[in-house]
């Protein structure tokens, strides 16, 4: 498989009375993937959007919906995300390993024929998520405590994405949290290839077109320097 640059706007950071204007705008930008942040006030101290959002805007785009479920039980999620027209679900390993239902998680989403992605939190090892990484389509690397959008990047996880990127050559690797212009570089090289960003990209004094260029740009430089490490 060839890696690409994905870029992902978080919706989080849109005018949620306006989701299928803003979204569908990122995309005539160039955005690749529209980020939605699904938070249930419980594992994450914040309440977003649920299964019935996605479906409103379904109707109204034809992009590819990554659903990055911040909740407690993903499990009771998984159909409604379905139904409404979801293309990829991400899913807590905090969430379903202490219950011990993470390989149940991943056999429902994807025997649904959703994407499948998996995400630790800034705190979580990546060697919990090690015996599941095979099954994945992208993983998610938080670069922040997940919950709210317009906080500092974390760049001491980019040290899970250069482990990852070095035994896994072909993996998508997905971060969120505190991605711009200034600290896409410290991403990219660690070998993030799938870029989550919601308050630069709806940042008003910048235009998304240049900022989602700049974040393709920038990984494309740095694809080549990856496959060298991996050797
Ligand atoms: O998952 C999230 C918060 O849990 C958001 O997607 C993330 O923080 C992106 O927003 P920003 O680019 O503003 O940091």
């Amino acid at each position: 498989m060839t890696l690409k640059p994905i870029i992902c706007p978080s919706l989080l950071s849109s005018d949620f009375s306006f989701l299928a204007r803003d979204a569908n705008y990122m995309l005539d930008c160039g955005a690749d993937w529209l980020h939605m942040d699904v938070m249930d006030g419980h594992f994450v101290p914040n309440l977003t959007i649920g299964a019935p959002v996605i479906k409103s805007l379904r109707k109204h785009t034809t992009g590819h919906l990554d659903c990055h479920l911040m909740v407690t039980n993903p499990e009771l999620m998984i159909d409604d995300f379905k139904v409404a027209g979801a293309n990829s679900i991400t899913f807590h390993i905090e969430a379903t390993e202490p219950r011990g239902i993470t390989q149940q998680v991943i056999d429902k989403i994807k025997s649904s024929g959703m994407k499948c992605a998996i995400s630790v939190k800034p705190k979580t090892p990546i060697s919990d998520i090690q015996p599941y990484l095979n099954q994945m389509d992208f993983v998610l690397i938080m670069t922040v405590e997940p919950g709210f959008g317009g906080q500092s990047f974390m760049k001491d996880q980019m040290e899970k994405v250069r482990v990852l990127r070095q035994s896994h050559p072909n993996l998508n690797i997905q971060v969120d949290g505190g991605l711009d212009p200034k600290t896409i570089q410290d991403a990219a090289e660690a070998g993030a290839n799938v870029i989550v960003a919601g308050s630069s990209l709806f940042n008003p004094n910048q235009n998304p077109k240049d900022t989602i260029q700049l974040f393709k740009d920038v990984i494309n430089k740095n694809i080549p320097n990856w496959s060298v490490q991996s050797k």
